[in-house]
């Protein structure tokens, strides 16, 4: 076949949700069966729309195959499941969007899929069960459908599918598959299928088609590394054979190593680097046929580019002789929000810095064109351009709150006793004493539901049409409610809730100096749920207490001890855009010193037990074994430097979720917090006796209630959890709690499931008490 031309400028994806959330909104509004499915559809197919019309206005091409067909209902994982039938038996009688949304939430007791994290991002994916015996299968036309609906708008785009061997190096193993299959083992099927939608695709006329393989660039634990590389070339051996469009591959978030060899000797037209986590790739055989895509724009962070250094790296890549080297995005913009232009920072200085130093998507994409302009016409051509991006460099080193002296000297006397408190069995002791807590003490990781109500009354004070006096008070009654309601469940350690608080962590951003937050700087974090990560510009410092005037009207409204409730220093920067000027660790311990002086602040306000949630933790591991250490000592460090500054009778607990944390166990035990309450239910204990194997011999609360689904578990189901937390887990060092936070949940279902929590305990105890 001959080889159409590949777009000089491309990205690799693009934001899907829509400026203001439209497809969330549509989303939300059909699941809760306000709007028809046709509605849904139509909804969709407007965003698909005026997002290809925004790209060319941007600067890609409207025929040329540079847009990527990136949209999505939920997630792109799940829509491979879909698009190949790989759907696990108990959602049998499911079909279309119906189907897919199930698998995605669920229904009733049907589970659904196990979700997890993207990579290194916040972004979560849903994760296929692939057994010795799933049937795959050409089951939705997607993709092939968005191709045609381009084309009958006058587009000719690029269909999108994540690739084969990512797909099953994502996957997990269905239950009851055996001790040794991987889904790895079932390549050559799922291959299969995808050749059929590469023939389809091509009878509909597409030109290219994208394969994305971020999973290439990881260590993997179960498989060597040569094996990837050999179902690498057994997959796109296949792939190439048939009927089908040119085939670009995409990288991202690291460098290709032997796969990118293996890429380059296979037949596939281009392959996409990401030239910003990893390095650029050595010379290889059959690259002279090839293009080679120079992913210089990084699509994780929001930093405008020096593109004098990212068109140095094209011309770099020149040099390894491919037939072309183009420009693009280092990974999906899918990460970052859409457009600085719909933001207004509260400042002025600020407002006029940050939209001199930041690119969002509709930015980072007239970078990427500006680069491809170069390419073609020469560095001079784009010299304006490039001087521009060099001199926004130089303002942001030199600006006021990027450096701050007293910061600076804070961290640089910072001494190994200022990480350390003292031995645990004393601590333990004191603690004792003070709290005097029944055995397997109840609580709640600390949200309580965000009902609509909650947010409707931030909204309204953000547009200025509730007072502060007014909004706070609402706050305070909803405080009020929800300690009323834990005394009455009989839970042991109580929480405030966090009505007061929009997230997790921009509600810290807006508490502290160095970092700015958005309006509307949405970014999905799983299906119809997104988050505006805060933007961390200069160093950090904490202008006055965050949390104690909360945690203290908490406290007293009862009798009983009420957890301080604070985000950790990882956690903040995991769900914040982070600096690239500083390392890491710099800004951990910053963060690290800001907490500790809330912790100091709420132990001096009389809070007995303070929570640091670390959910993170094992978010910001590095992908590759070789950089893990460093980030584990210095992410563990900051935690330790946020909780030290106590006395020994205050009670430090930390919150992990939303991973598997059997990777960074020893980093749990290094975090030194008395209890640790970890995400466990659906995993039935998994992690408890992997922590005691690791030797972890402090409080630990597995949680025992999986809160991702408004079922109720029953107090049996509960029992059963507890039993066997009990069975693994001394008596005296074991608490009982939810897996996460209730914020995402209703009342509905929180309080007969917390009901069913405490009837279990207190049924638990009695039975160790005989
Ligand atoms: C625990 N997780 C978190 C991650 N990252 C964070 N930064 N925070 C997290 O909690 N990463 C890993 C996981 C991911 N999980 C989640 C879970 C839940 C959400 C979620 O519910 N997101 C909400 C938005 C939350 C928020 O910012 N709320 C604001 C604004 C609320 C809002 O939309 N207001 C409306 C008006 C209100 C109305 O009239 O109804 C508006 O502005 O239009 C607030 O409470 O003030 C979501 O809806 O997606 C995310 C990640
Ligand atoms: N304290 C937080 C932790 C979530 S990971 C909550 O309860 O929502
Ligand atoms: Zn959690």
């Amino acid at each position: 076949m001959t080889t159409p031309a590949f777009p000089v400028a491309t990205i690799v994806g693009y934001p899907r949700i829509g400026r203001r959330r439209e497809l969330k909104k549509a989303i939300e509004a059909y699941w809760a069966g306000k709007t028809s499915l046709s509605e849904l559809e139509l909804t969709a197919h407007e965003l698909r729309n005026f997002t290809r019309e925004r790209l060319v206005e941007l600067g890609l091409g409207r025929t040329d195959a540079s847009i990527p067909e990136t949209f999505s209902f939920y997630d792109q994982v799940l829509d491979v499941t879909a698009a190949i039938g790989a759907v696990p038996p108990r959602f049998a009688g499911f079909e279309g969007l119906d189907l897919y949304f199930t698998l995605a939430r669920g229904v009733g007791d049907i589970a659904p899929l196990e979700m997890t994290k993207w990579f290194d991002t916040n972004y979560h994916y849903l994760v296929p069960e692939i057994g010795p015996d799933t049937a795959f299968a050409l089951s939705s036309r997607r993709v092939i459908d968005q191709f045609l609906e381009a084309k009958a708008a006058g587009f000719v785009t690029r269909p999108t599918l994540v690739g084969p061997v990512t797909y099953l190096l994502l996957s997990k193993a269905a239950e009851g598959a055996p001790a040794d299959f991987n889904p790895v083992d079932r390549l050559d099927d799922v291959v299969a299928v995808y050749a059929q939608i590469l023939a389809e695709l091509a009878d509909a006329g597409a030109p290219w088609v994208q394969l994305d393989e971020p999973g290439l660039v990881t260590d993997n634990i179960d498989i060597p590394a040569a094996a990837v590389t050999d179902a690498v070339k057994r997959a796109y051996d296949v792939l190439t054979s048939g009927k089908r469009p040119a085939i670009l591959v995409t990288s991202a978030f690291g460098a290709l190593r032997d796969n990118f060899a293996a890429l380059a000797a296979s037949n596939v037209e281009a392959i996409h680097v990401d030239l910003v986590h990893g390095a650029q790739p050595a010379a290889a055989d059959g690259l002279a046929t090839k293009t080679l895509v120079g992913g210089v724009i990084d699509g994780h962070n929001i930093w405008r580019a020096d593109l004098g250094a990212k068109f140095d790296q094209l011309e770099a890549l020149r040099a390894l002789g491919a037939a072309q080297v183009t420009a693009a995005t280092a990974t999906s913009l899918q990460h970052v929000p859409h457009d600085t232009a719909d933001e207004k920072w509260q400042d002025a200085e600020l407002d006029a810095n940050l939209h001199a130093w930041l690119a969002f998507a509709d930015q980072k994409v007239v970078e990427v064109v500006t680069l491809a302009r170069g390419l073609v016409q020469g560095r001079e051509a784009i010299a304006d351009e490039i001087s521009a991006s060099q001199e926004a460099l130089a303002s942001r080193a030199a600006a006021n709150g990027v450096q701050v002296a007293s910061v600076r000297e804070r961290t640089a006397a910072l001494s190994e006793s200022d990480f350390h408190r003292g031995t645990y069995a004393d601590r333990a002791a004191a603690q004792e004493e003070k709290l005097n807590l029944p055995p397997l003490p109840t609580t709640t990781i600390g949200s309580f539901p965000q009902t609509i109500d909650i947010r409707r009354a931030r909204a309204a004070h953000a547009r200025g049409e509730l007072s502060t006096a007014d909004y706070e008070s609402a706050m305070r009654d909803e405080i009020k409610r929800v300690i009323e309601l834990q005394e009455s469940i009989g839970l042991d350690v109580l929480v405030h809730g966090e009505a007061e608080r929009n997230d997790m962590v921009q509600y810290f951003a807006e508490l502290l100096d160095g970092f700015a937050v958005t309006t509307n700087g949405w970014v999905q974090s799983y299906g119809s749920r997104c988050t505006r990560p805060s933007i961390l510009w200069g160093d950090v410092s904490r202008p006055e207490p965050m949390t104690v005037r909360w945690a203290t009207y908490a406290q007293s409204l009862t009798e009983k001890p009420v957890k301080g409730m604070l985000t950790g220093p990882v956690t903040i920067m995991a769900w914040s855009f982070v600096r690239d000027d500083i390392p890491l660790g710099d800004t951990a311990n910053q963060l690290g010193l800001a907490l500790r002086d809330e912790v100091n602040d709420l132990e001096a306000a009389g809070i007995g037990i303070i929570q640091v949630d670390e959910p993170a933790l094992r978010e910001l591991l590095p992908l590759r074994r070789e950089d893990q250490q460093a980030y584990l000592d210095w992410s563990v460090g900051s935690f330790r430097l946020s909780t030290a500054g106590v006395r020994p009778e205050t009670q430090i607990h930390t919150h992990l979720c939303y991973s598997e944390f059997g990777e960074v166990i020893g980093a749990i035990d290094g975090l030194d917090a008395d209890v640790t309450s970890i995400e466990a239910a659906r995993s039935k204990m998994e992690i408890v006796p992997e922590l005691s194997e690791a030797g972890y011999a402090r409080g630990v609360g597995p949680g025992v209630y999986d809160i991702h689904s408004p079922r109720v578990p029953s107090v049996e189901e509960v029992t059963e959890l507890v039993e066997l937390a009990a069975d693994g887990v001394p008596g005296n060092l074991l608490w009982i709690n939810p897996d996460c936070g209730l914020k995402t949940r209703g009342y509905a279902e929180t309080v007969p499931s917390l009901e069913h929590l405490v009837a279990a305990t207190r049924a638990v105890r009695e039975k160790i008490a005989k």
